[in-house]
Parts: C-alpha cells; sequence; structure tokens
C-alpha cells in the first residue's frame, strides 16, 4: 500500500537527496586567521574600522579562536548518529560562508562522493538577509566556483542544492529552547526574587528588518513568536508566570544607522532601575555558543549585570541539545517529502510548527529576504523561484 501523500514518511528516508550539507558562518581557528575572517565577513558592508578593531580584541580575548567551529563538528557529529539512529545512511559535510572549510570545499567534496541531490541545512534558525539570503547567495556562487575549478560549462551547477526551511517554530528548536530555560531557572531560590526572562539575538539594521517581512513575518515578529512559545512553556512548566522581553546584541555599522533595540545591555540599565533585580538571558537568536553569547551576553552583559547588582544567568543555546538534533533530522525528512511531493506532482505533506506563524518557505518567493526591500543585489541566490533557480 502506498502512504497517503500528506504522511511524513521515512520509508523512503531521504530520497531524492544523497547528502547533507550543514551550512555554516564560519569563523577564525587562531590568531592569523581573525583579520582575513573580518575581511571576508564585511566585504562591502562599510563596516566602521573602530568597530572591526572591536570586534578582532573580541576574537583576540578567546586566543583568536572563535567557538563556532567546534561546536559545529559536534553539531555535525551529533547529526551523523540520530541519522545512523534512524538508518539514514547519507554523508553529512560542513562548509562555511566566510572560513574554512569553506562552502566551495564542502560542494567539491560532495561532488568527488559523487552527490547529485544535496539538503543544506543553515545553522541559523530565522530568516533576513544575514540569516537566509546571504546565505543562499554563498550557495550560489559557491556552485559557479566549483563549476570553474572542475571546468564544467559555465553557468552549469554540478550539485542540486535544496535548503530546508527557516525553522525558528519548528517543535524541536522551540523544544530545546524551553528546556535550557526551565533548567536555568532550575537554579532561582523559588522563595526569592523571580527572575524577568530576556531573550536575546543579534540585531540587524533597520532596513534589514523591513526587507525581512517578505516572508510572512519579520526576523523580530519570529523572535516574538518564539519568545512567546518558550515563555508560555516554560512558565506551564515551571507553575509560575514568567514575564520577558527581546533584546539585541551584537550592533554593528555606523552609529547613524539605526538597529534593532534595546541593546541588552541598556535593557538591563532599564530594567534595573524598575527594580528588578535577576534575570535569564535567553539566547534564542543563536544556535550554539558563538562568539556573540561567550563575548556579547558571557562577557559582556553579565558585566552590566553585576554592576547593576543584578543576578544574571544565561540559559543554554540548543547546541546539540536531543530536540534540537532530532528536529533537525526530522526537518531534514521533511524536506525529502516536500522534494518528492514536487517532484510528483502531488501535494506536500503537512508540516509542523509551534506558535501563531505557519511554517516557512522551503523554496523562497522571489525577491524574498533582501537587505533592503525593493533593492535588488544583482546577486543570485540559489534555492529560491526567482528566474535563475
Ligand atoms: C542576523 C545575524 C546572525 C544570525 C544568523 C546566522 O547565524 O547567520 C549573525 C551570525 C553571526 N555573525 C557572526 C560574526 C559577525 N557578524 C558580523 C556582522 C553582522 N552580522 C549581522 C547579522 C547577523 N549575524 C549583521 C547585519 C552584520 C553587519 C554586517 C553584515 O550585514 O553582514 C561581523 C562583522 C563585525 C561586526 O560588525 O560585528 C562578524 C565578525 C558569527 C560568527 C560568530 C563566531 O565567530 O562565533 C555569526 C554566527
Ligand atoms: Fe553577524
Amino acid at each position: 500500500m502506498t502512504p497517503p501523500a500528506t504522511a511524513l514518511t521515512t520509508t523512503a528516508g531521504l530520497a531524492p537527496y544523497d547528502a547533507v550539507l550543514l551550512f555554516s558562518f564560519g569563523g577564525p581557528n587562531g590568531p592569523d586567521d581573525v583579520l582575513p575572517f573580518l575581511r571576508n565577513v564585511t566585504a562591502g558592508k562599510g563596516i566602521p574600522d573602530e568597530r572591526l578593531a572591536e570586534v578582532a580584541e573580541h576574537y583576540h580575548h578567546f586566543g583568536g579562536r572563535s567557538p563556532i567551529n567546534e561546536q559545529n563538528l559536534a553539531l555535525q557529529a551529533a547529526l551523523r548518529s540520530e541519522l545512523d539512529r534512524r538508518g539514514l545512511d547519507v554523508p553529512v559535510v560542513w562548509g562555511n560562508r566566510n572560513w574554512e572549510p569553506y562552502t566551495r570545499d564542502a560542494l567539491a567534496e560532495l561532488h568527488a562522493a559523487g552527490a547529485q541531490r544535496a539538503v543544506a541545512l543553515v545553522t541559523s534558525a530565522y530568516s533576513s538577509y544575514s540569516g537566509c539570503r546571504q546565505y543562499r547567495e554563498n550557495l550560489w556562487s559557491s556552485l559557479d566556483a566549483l563549476s570553474v575549478q572542475v571546468g564544467a560549462p559555465e553557468g552549469t551547477h554540478l550539485v542540486d542544492v535544496d535548503k530546508c526551511r527557516s525553522y525558528f517554530n519548528h517543535p524541536g528548536f522551540v523544544q530545546a529552547n524551553t528546556d535550557a530555560v526551565v533548567e536555568a531557572y532550575a537554579g532561582f531560590d523559588a522563595d526569592a526574587a523571580w527572575p524577568r526572562l530576556v531573550f536575546v539575538t543579534h540585531s540587524i539594521p533597520d532596513t534589514m528588518e523591513e526587507a525581512s517581512v517578505v516572508a510572512g513575518a519579520s526576523y523580530r515578529e519570529q523572535h516574538l513568536d518564539v519568545a512567546r512559545s518558550v515563555a508560555a512553556a516554560a512558565s506551564e512548566r515551571l507553575g509560575r508566570e514568567v514575564e520577558w522581553d527581546l533584546a539585541y546584541c551584537s550592533r554593528s555599522g555606523p552609529p547613524s544607522q539605526p538597529w534593532l533595540e534595546p541593546d541588552v545591555n541598556d535593557h538591563l540599565e532599564a530594567l534595573s532601575a524598575a527594580g528588578t533585580t535577576s534575570v535569564v538571558l535567553a539566547p534564542i537568536g543563536f544556535v550554539s555558543d558563538h562568539m556573540e553569547v561567550a563575548f556579547d551576553l558571557d562577557t559582556e552583559a553579565l558585566e552590566t549585570a553585576a554592576g547593576l547588582g543584578m543576578t544574571a544567568v544565561r540559559a543554554d543555546s540548543v547546541g546539540v541539545r536531543e530536540p534540537f538534533v532530532r528536529g533537525l533530522v526530522d526537518l531534514l525528512l521533511e524536506r525529502a517529502a516536500i522534494a518528492r511531493a514536487d517532484d510528483a506532482g502531488e501535494p506536500r505533506p503537512a508540516q509542523e510548527t509551534v506558535g501563531a506563524l505557519p511554517p516557512f518557505r522551503s523554496i523562497c518567493a522571489p525577491g524574498c529576504c533582501r537587505q533592503r526591500a525593493g533593492v535588488d543585489s544583482g546577486l543570485p541566490a540559489a534555492c529560491s523561484e526567482d528566474p535563475w533557480s
């Protein structure tokens, strides 16, 4: 009997995909990598030199190494064992936009291994230029670079790569964040002042926020949706209502350019002035303890809190928590089921979500997630319905 087209079946496994691309940001592995890495990240972005020097210092403070690479290796291993556990026998290859191993290296490895159609998981849960389109632009240019490298005709791509949807509202991501928040609260005495929950994510320019709305809900609204889901589930599990806010970290760009606010440090000051004495900081904008978490939260924001006489505990990022990793493999299976349905011209399977927003698109709408609304960068991006895809 053939299963109904709407069931998320595992009998077909990850077909039509023959490989998984773990697609991340990248970071320096030692002091000599720091400047070239920062140049890669900021090429053409107009980040002031003082800001770059400051960010270089953050990395040097940690021996010139970003924690992100080890975290991606751990995630790659965790995905491998979850895939093995489910009998899904495909390679998981890791590549980055901004540092070694680069996306083009990962694609070359996939191509050499005979892969023809891969599915990508981006290590960013939310949709915006920074978390979606910028990765898709990099994927396109890396596919171009691979063709040049092996002497394939210009304009051809040797591996078809599809991408999983932005997964901020997938149950695995929400559950892992909820678990982390509940654990952070467990350190507080039930009789003492009940901490306020401050969700934290990466700030982006207001212009990028406005352009991100094309996908259905803006970057900020996606975070608010996750925050509501996590706060509600955590309150229920803790048996006591938690009050929460959303704050931002890691602003860059010139001071004249507006970015999403409040900055987490300013927000802690405002909370303190209003009488709050303890907080839990939940880094829902980051899938693991990136430099932003290690520096902007664990170093800077915790110092700010200490200076204010506040008790502050930082909740874990989702990292390799079991519900998160299990959720990512569910997402890979979901994406495969969508590809099979599309290939067969059949209805797509149902997609799981938590919160008020719909599942985001697996194939991005034309022009979605630009840097600025209505302004075409002229850079083609993979995994979209744009004419070049
Ligand atoms: C939304 C978002 C995410 C989350 C989505 C995702 O995860 O991709 C993210 C992730 C990351 N950002 C990272 C590092 C940096 N981001 C920068 C600059 C910028 N980020 C931006 C946004 C985001 N960034 C923006 C709008 C800029 C301005 C310039 C531009 O428009 O591109 C700069 C330049 C210096 C500075 O200005 O800070 C650095 C060094 C690292 C690596 C950390 C590590 O090493 O552990 C990671 C994971
Ligand atoms: Fe960033």
